[in-house]
């Protein structure tokens, strides 16, 4: 491997070989190689789902998804038991949510983080009882807010003082107690890229806990001294007393997630000690004892060889050892601890199969000044179904996975079909010598952030998910849609 990361800075001499084998950083056990060297998921062969399913096509293992949703939340319950704390494990369905997904959350004893109204309906839809769903956002409408206090979830996550100004009122005229957590921001750096980090001051999700914020909240001073909140306050804080002082909110607890997909512990630690410091602050100052903390989802997953995720058991037991010392110096009891791991359980579940297209050699120079040919594979799916290169410079795998990917590797490029040329699925990687049009790729740890995010862009129909597991036949739980799904909004000449 370069000294330097070849994702960033490739280079020509140094970037490594695609392995052939299959690394299990990032290919979960349900994906393996027959003898015959095609890929199987959960058993069935790549080329059977293929001829049933065609392609551009999103494979979720059900196996792979329960397995992963189980080892997060014993791994979290046990190494918080060990300090006599308490966990629950909301799923964050922002990630990947369908009825199917949601149930097999919920059989797996995991809650439900929603994002929005369309995945509150989605979780009614599925049957997920209200008590074990959250509500997050930052700007919920009022319909979002009546909804779910009319179905009963277990909390409302409150991202700024207005909106817990509008669940009061809400709930006051339904006549109900709304569960609330507020989001606050920690104020810490969290490496990631910077759309997807959520916790240094200058963004837009929670609350601040900085002193001296508190004029920011848009209270007028007879307004705040009516709180009892002085200048030095933070903008949090006239938060947390105004969920206090209202009868239709039950103030559940504080809630923080610093970004997502995030290797290192360091920030999660320094969160979580931030926001317990200021969590014992206000129930000093208030004098109540909030129960609960959250420190929502973000854990990594390997993507490409050059990522190291870490098991979720390393986590949990660094988390838990950060938590009850800090509890300890600050002088309270461990609250009820809750996570919403997304990525790090949809991940690394699903992979996305294309078929390729045209093949071309583009002549371009390499650091050197000599001149070198990339091969450019296009596919027949692209940024329409993961538009996370686009948006973050991810970066992907990929294996050729309808035959043994044997012989010359030749350094490669895999290309959507989008009018765009950005539209890149993997910038670099080695693909057979042989690879012809016909050949089916699979791109892994497509399970998370790909389906929900998918767009019909150039007027593509998005592709299907279809399920596996080792117990039942490869099955769609959400069909491919059509030409006609998409003409259908277009409303003619009117
Ligand atoms: C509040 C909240 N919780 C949970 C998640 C899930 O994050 P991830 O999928 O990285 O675990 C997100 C997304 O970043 C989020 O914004
Ligand atoms: N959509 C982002 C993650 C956002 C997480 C939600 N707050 C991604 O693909 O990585």
């Amino acid at each position: 491997m370069g000294a330097e990361p070849a994702l960033f800075a490739p280079s020509w001499l140094t970037y490594p070989q695609q392995p052939a084998h299959l690394l299990r950083s990032i290919w979960m056990p349900s994906f393996k190689r027959a003898e015959s060297g095609e890929l199987t998921v959960d058993g069935t062969p790549v080329s059977a789902l293929v001829e049933e399913f065609q392609t551009p096509a999103y494979v979720f293992s059900e196996d792979t998804f329960r397995a992963r949703a189980t080892e997060f939340r014993s791994a979290f319950e046990t190494a918080f038991a060990a300090h006599g704390a308490e966990v629950s494990v909301y799923y964050a369905g922002k990630s990947f949510l369908t009825t199917a997904v949601a149930k097999w959350a919920e059989d797996e004893g995991l809650y439900l983080d929603t994002a929005s109204g369309g995945e509150l309906a989605l979780a009614q839809r599925a049957g997920v009882p209200g008590e074990r769903i959250a509500l997050h956002g930052n700007n919920k409408s009022v319909a979002e807010i009546r909804r779910a206090l009319d179905y009963g979830v277990g909390r409302i996550v409150a991202d700024s003082v207005p909106e817990v100004q509008i669940i009061a009122s809400i709930a006051a005229e339904m006549g109900l107690v709304a569960p609330v957590m507020l989001r606050v921001t920690p104020g810490v750096h969290a490496s990631t890229h910077d759309f997807i980090a959520t916790a240094h001051e200058d963004q837009k999700f929670g609350q601040s806990m900085a002193a001296g914020t508190a004029p920011l909240a848009g209270l007028t001073v007879v307004e705040l001294n009516e709180l009892g909140i002085t200048a030095e306050d933070a903008y949090a804080t006239v938060a947390v007393a105004l969920a206090h002082r209202s009868e239709s909110i039950d103030l559940r607890g504080l809630h923080c997630h610093i970004g997502s997909q995030i290797f290192e512990a360091d920030g999660f630690g320094a969160a979580a000690q931030k926001v317990l410091t200021y969590m014992q602050q206000l129930n000093e100052r208030f004098g109540f004892v909030l129960p609960e903390i959250d420190l929502g989802g973000g854990y990594g997953i390997g993507y490409t060889e050059q990522d190291a995720p870490r098991g979720s058991a390393e986590i949990a037991t660094e988390l838990a050892d950060m938590v009850s010392k800090t509890c300890a110096n600050v002088g309270m009891a461990i609250p009820h601890l809750s996570f919403e791991p997304g990525r790090s359980i949809s991940g690394p579940s699903g992979i996305t199969l294309y078929t390729v297209g045209t093949i071309k050699n583009v002549a371009i120079e390499d650091e050197n000044g000599d001149t070198r040919v990339r091969r450019y594979v296009s596919v027949d799916g692209g940024m329409s179904d993961n538009p996370r290169p686009v948006l973050y410079e991810s970066d992907y795998a990929v294996t050729l996975a309808n035959r043994e990917p044997a012989g010359e590797q030749i350094l490669s490029r895999v290309v959507g079909k989008h009018c765009e040329s950005g539209d890149i699925v993997i910038r670099y990687c080695y693909l057979p010598a042989d690879l012809a049009a016909g050949d089916i790729l699979a791109v892994p740890g497509t399970g998370a952030y790909n389906h929900v995010m998918s767009s019909n862009y150039n007027y593509l129909t998005r592709p299907p998910v279809i399920a596996t597991s080792g117990a039942k036949a490869p099955r769609a739980i959400v069909r491919r849609e059509t030409e006609e799904d998409m003409l259908a909004r277009d409303l003619g000449l009117v």
